[in-house]
């Protein structure tokens, strides 16, 4: 504990509502959880405990509905102070749950642990929490006694959010997914680093985008050599403005991305599906210039021959976000896009149609805010459902 002043753990109307620590709440993700917290006044259900791994002790955030008491910073690897709470949410990283996670257990901390990163998703001992797509698997395992409650993979949670229906149904036999993934999944100096290298290859040909009479090819070429040689990649490693990146995330050695084989078990994992009723789903993970949207092109094999507007029936009436684009030119290119998406919460669906291949196979476009139902959003719901407040 490093702080003077009256811990807010302990402080006399604690048990009025239920106490939560509240660690990376100033990071990417946690900023945007701290929104959409602010923005659905959960700060009045909840008293917030504000910790930090760097600056313990000093001010805690003013965001809208804190209470004035909430301070000060609390010290995120203070172990006595953590396993004084029975609900934790953290938005602070792999590294820090690597760390923090095992020695509180340890301890004999049996609260509840709600966290963004990845390090968890495939244990036993925790469920992903997507609540609209399984919330019947989250109540379940909240009766059962489960503890460690963890946002799945962007790509994934997106993907549900908008096709959960036909999976939920029944009807897919198997899928792909081709992704289209915004650089806002690498963090947020992935972000200003594409934004930059953009910024560069606009600069280099400045003076000929201003001449209309400039010849494109020698544009094209100045553009190619500053990719191949000029540009800052320090985050992403090669250029991604102005191109893309067909591998996301480590290579686990069989030519599978650890973001390709996530696809596979977390769809699982979040359906509750395990052993031979797994949906065989695999994608092709790729990184391109968008900012915060994933998008992702998917091939469904249907069980049956479903009529297509069944199709969309089922996939519409599954939960209040999703929504359906008409699979048309003007009502593609306006609604179903990164642009149209981006700090929304609704899911675009589009680009249904039949395959040549047969009337079982289907089409599917969808996109989805990676930073809000791809991260924050099913964080910040599950700790309304471990609160009795969802
Ligand atoms: N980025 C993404 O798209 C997704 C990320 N996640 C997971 O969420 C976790 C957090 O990711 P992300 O939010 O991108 O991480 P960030 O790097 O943005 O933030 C993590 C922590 O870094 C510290 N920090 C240091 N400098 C700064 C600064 N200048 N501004 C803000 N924070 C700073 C903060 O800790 P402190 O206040 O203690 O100093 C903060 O909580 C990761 O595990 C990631 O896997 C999950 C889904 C999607
Ligand atoms: N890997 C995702 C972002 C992310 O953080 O995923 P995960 O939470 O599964 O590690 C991307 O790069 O787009």
């Amino acid at each position: 504990m490093t702080s003077a002043a009256p811990s807010p753990v302990t402080a006399p109307d604690a048990a009025a509502v239920p106490t939560v620590g509240l660690i990376g709440w100033r990071g990417m993700v946690g900023s945007v959880l701290m929104q959409r917290m602010a923005e659905e006044d959960d700060f009045a259900r909840i008293r917030p405990v504000f910790f930090s791994t760097s600056n313990a002790g000093g001010p805690a955030p003013t965001f809208e509905g804190v209470p004035g008491d909430a301070g000060p910073l609390q010290d995120a690897y203070d172990l006595d102070v953590l396993a004084s709470l029975p609900v934790i949410v953290t938005a602070q990283g792999g590294d820090y749950t690597k760390d923090v996670y095992p020695r509180l257990r340890a301890a004999g901390w049996d609260g509840i642990w709600i966290d963004a990163a990845s390090t968890l998703r495939m244990e036993d001992t925790s469920v992903i929490a997507l609540d609209p797509v399984n919330r019947s698997v989250i109540d379940a395992a909240l009766a059962s006694g489960v503890k460690d409650f963890i946002g799945g993979n962007c790509t994934v949670s997106c993907m549900l959010m908008g096709l959960g229906g036909l999976f939920k149904s029944g009807l897919v036999e198997w899928g792909t997914a081709m992704t289209y993934q915004a650089a806002s999944g690498g963090g947020a100096r992935h972000m200003r680093e594409l934004l930059t290298q953009y910024a560069d290859l606009g600069g280099v040909v400045r003076d000929e985008l201003a001449d209309p009479a400039s010849a494109i090819l020698e544009i094209d070429r100045k553009v190619l050599e500053l990719q191949r040689g000029g540009l800052d990649a320090t985050q992403f490693g090669v250029p991604l403005g102005g191109s893309l990146i067909p591998w996301i995330d480590s290579d686990l050695g069989n030519g599978v991305s650890r973001e390709e084989q996530k696809a596979f078990d977390e769809t699982n994992k979040v359906l509750g599906l395990r052993g031979e009723d797994r949906i065989a789903f695999d994608s092709l993970c790729v990184r391109i210039g968008a900012m915060r949207s994933h998008s992702q092109a998917l091939t469904l094999k249907l069980t049956r021959d479903v009529p297509l507007d069944e199709v969309e029936q089922i996939i519409a009436e599954d939960n209040e976000w999703v929504r359906l684009v008409a699979n048309t030119k003007e009502a593609s290119v306006a609604e179903l896009t990164p642009i149209a998406a981006t700090g929304t919460l609704q899911v675009p669906v589009g680009r249904l149609r039949k395959l040549n291949m047969g009337p079982e196979y289907l089409s599917a476009f969808t996109v989805g805010d990676q930073l809000l139902w791809g991260a924050a959003e099913p964080v910040r719901r599950m700790l309304m459902i471990a609160t009795g407040n969802l």
